[in-house]
């Protein structure tokens, strides 16, 4: 079935700039809607707790921060974007009792409603504005006059106008200058979670560090494996962005062309599929966040993989070529 798109044409602005909007979290995503809401001309305000590093920054886009609890109750659309993880706790004790019949309780993410760890009342409209990007770029995209796609969804809808809501909050944040797509909770869910792991940043990174470690290991500089399989995949994928494989295809060389789609198959191969069809399976049953909420109760592991990740060569190598290519972005917080 083909999934139904909006443009800015299908959506109200001032819907949502009728209405009063806590953004509860000032982070990668909350930071992007709350900044872009206030440039659309919606009445925004920022819950974060008492001593929270993220006030300062707020604070000084001049935006009015209040405690969770207080932007919730000054609310009457809510809009959930602290890490998933903490939702819920969130939700049971800054939330919950400040919830009145026909607000609406929205997510950036359906984790929580997906795998029935926040369950809302029946009196609210429930609803999700999904942005398909990193919010540092949302934000980037929207002051550039550009947007990133959003996926839009509907889990309970009791005044019937949740879906226009969703919409003109989308449109506020720049989602419907790219194109916003009507889906459920389950269905954004289990994509997300399943594009971020096995594609977009579990198999990316994964990729390029397995590249890179066979050009070392094999003899060859660190920094020629960088340019190789680190800093040339953005201006390889910027191809594939603009004009999909085919414009990819188009612009490299034949012999990158044959090489690539001989050897291509032989790197993500039936073995890889099959992995791939056992993560979603993982993402399906609900193992996957059943091990992550536990996991989130110490970070023990997490911890551990996180160094292990920094302290790789390809860090080190890296950080030193990009001081040298200062038109390279260096890190999201010098550029938020
Ligand atoms: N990151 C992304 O680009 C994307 C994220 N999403 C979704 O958006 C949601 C938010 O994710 P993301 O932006 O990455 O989150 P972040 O990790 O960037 O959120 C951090 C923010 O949440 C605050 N926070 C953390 N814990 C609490 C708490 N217990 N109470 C109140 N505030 C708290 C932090 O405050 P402090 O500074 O005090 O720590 C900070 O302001 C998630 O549902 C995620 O799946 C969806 C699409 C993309
Ligand atoms: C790809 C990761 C993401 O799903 C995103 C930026 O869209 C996330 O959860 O951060
Ligand atoms: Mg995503
Ligand atoms: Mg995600």
């Amino acid at each position: 079935m083909t999934a139904e798109v909006f443009y800015d044409d299908d959506a109200d602005l001032s819907i949502i700039a009728d209405r009063k909007v806590a953004v509860l979290g000032y982070g990668s995503q909350g930071h992007a809607h709350a900044l872009s809401l206030r440039d659309s001309g919606v009445d925004v305000r920022v819950g974060l707790q008492e001593g929270s590093k993220s006030r300062p920054k707020a604070e000084e886009e001049g935006l009015t921060v209040a405690t969770p609890a207080e932007a919730a109750a000054w609310a009457d659309v809510i809009m959930v974007l602290v890490p998933d993880t903490v939702q819920a706790e969130l939700y049971k004790k800054d939330i919950e009792p400040n919830l009145n019949p026909g607000d609406v309780l929205m997510f950036g993410h359906g984790f929580n409603i997906r795998y029935g760890l926040i369950t809302p009342p029946a009196g609210v409209d429930v609803a999700m504005v999904a942005p398909k990007g990193p919010g540092h770029v949302v934000r980037r995209q929207f002051v550039d006059g550009k947007g990133v796609p959003c996926l839009i969804a509907v889990e309970q809808d009791a005044t019937g106008t949740a879906q226009r809501v969703a919409l003109s909050y989308a449109r506020a944040i720049g989602g419907t200058r790219a194109g916003v797509l009507k889906t459920t909770f389950t269905e954004e869910t289990e994509t997300d979670l399943f594009g971020e792991q096995a594609v977009l940043c579990g198999g990316v990174a994964e990729l390029i560090r397995a590249g890179f470690d066979t050009l070392v290991e094999a003899g060859y500089s660190p920094e020629a494996a960088y340019f190789e399989c680190l800093h040339e995949l953005k201006l390889i994928v910027d191809m594939v962005n603009e004009g999909g494989l085919s414009n990819m295809w188009y612009s490299v060389s034949d012999t990158a062309e044959y090489g690539g789609v001989t050897r291509g198959p032989r790197i993500v191969n039936d073995g890889t599929r099959a992995e791939m069809r056992r993560i979603l399976d993982e993402i399906q049953s609900g193992a996957f966040a059943k091990e992550w909420v536990a996991e989130s109760k110490t970070y023990d592991n997490f911890d551990k993989l996180r160094a292990e990740q920094r302290e790789h060569k390809i860090e080190e190598v890296g950080s030193k070529l990009r001081d040298m290519m200062p038109w390279v972005k260096r890190t999201i917080t010098e550029t938020a």
